[in-house]
């Protein structure tokens, strides 16, 4: 089936209030559908009750009232036919006004600095080791914007990363490109890995040195992987740091392989990792709650984790990361960057604004 069927196919889903995801993995060709048509995705309040749970989960930085886990359990697992009749309702379909704020560079900059200086004071009072201080950027939806065509976009340019769309009632609609697995395998083989540190893209080579600041952002966050696994007594197989190009920006990257005796309990592995102080800190109680106090805005989905579960057969849960979130009117992109007390303001700040053109870049 041709692509462009596929992008009105997947709006037309989105109009109609389906819930579904489509993925693509990096480095495979295939991409995979799910879509649960009868009755509601499951909505889950603890990690730990993903064990023994199958199919496609959206899980938020924050589990709450307002976000909880939401599990998809398809009985549908490919793509629909395309219908023009389908396609109709995106046009009868009318919208209520809606105030969005769209923000200013400046305003956002203010706003970040902002919290950048109270991240950094606990950073040097040495209360916390690392704390990751992200931000999020509103800008109006264009009436031509298509999810389905943004999706098959990500997917051509961004072969090294996890692209991903998915939709359902107590989430929204969101997308997202992201470099970072949580915990994937199968036949007993599991792989996490840590992920940290960025630098742009040098002239399409991905660069070679990489500052202390780096180094230690990485470091803590290996160290992390090592003691959540070594407390369920798993003691893995570590490869790197190496870098990684994701998009247009480079990471250091460590793998973990290690074998799992009960893939019943994959929700207590992920309580274990999730959030990773990639996307939160060290410690990481404590970072947890100094962001949720001081970093002034609610993550959402952003941060948290989504893919494919499947305990029995194969798992691919990713970072959210490089993602957007698509409303009526609205389109809400998210980034962030770990911080040391060795952290610079403007180097921070560019590292969000290259990490959030991962998506905006496709809407040009
Ligand atoms: C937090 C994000 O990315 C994470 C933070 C990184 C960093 O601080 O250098 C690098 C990769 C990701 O683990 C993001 O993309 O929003």
């Amino acid at each position: 089936m041709i692509t462009e069927d596929n992008q009105k196919i997947i709006d037309s889903l989105i109009e109609q209030g389906k819930s579904f995801a489509i993925w693509r993995i990096p480095g495979e060709d295939a991409v995979h559908f799910r879509m649960q048509s009868s009755g509601s995705p499951c909505l889950i309040y603890n990690i730990e009750d993903l064990n023994k749970r199958s199919g496609f989960v959206i899980a938020p930085f924050r589990v709450c009232k307002e976000h909880p886990i939401v599990l998809i359990q398809p009985d549908c697992f490919s793509l629909p036919e395309f219908t023009e009749e389908k396609a109709y309702i995106r046009k009868k379909k009318e919208f209520l006004p809606e105030e969005i704020q769209n923000s200013s560079e400046q305003n956002e900059k203010e706003r970040y600095a902002q919290c950048f200086s109270i991240f950094s004071q606990t950073l040097h009072k040495g209360d916390l080791d690392k704390l990751v201080l992200s931000r999020n950027r509103t800008i109006d939806k264009k009436d031509e914007f298509s999810p389905g065509a943004m999706y098959y976009a990500a997917v051509k340019r961004y072969i090294r990363s996890y692209i991903y769309l998915c939709h359902t009632p107590a989430t929204g609609t969101w997308i997202g490109s992201t470099p970072e697995i949580l915990l994937a395998g199968h036949n007993g083989q599991w792989q996490t890995v840590a992920l940290a540190g960025t630098q742009p893209i040098q002239n399409e080579e991905i660069p070679q040195k990489w500052d202390d600041k780096n180094w230690r952002e990485q470091q803590l966050v290996a160290f992390y992987i090592r003691h959540q696994l070594a407390s369920l007594n798993i003691r893995p197989h570590e490869n790197g740091p190496y870098a990684i190009r994701a998009g247009e920006v480079s990471h250091l990257k460590s793998d973990f392989n290690f074998s799992l005796p009960d893939s019943n309990k994959l929700g207590n592995v992920l309580a274990l990792l999730h959030p990773t102080p990639a996307v939160c800190g060290l410690p990481k109680k404590e970072a947890y709650q100094f962001i949720l106090k001081n970093e002034g805005y609610d993550r959402s989905y952003y941060s948290g984790f989504i893919g494919w579960l499947e305990p029995q057969g194969r798992t691919d849960l990713y970072v959210n990361l490089r993602c957007m979130h698509i409303e009526e009117k609205a389109l809400t992109l998210y980034a962030g960057g770990g911080l040391l007390a060795s952290s610079a303001l403007e180097d921070e700040w560019q590292e969000t604004q290259d990490k959030m053109q991962t998506m905006q870049r496709l809407l040009k």
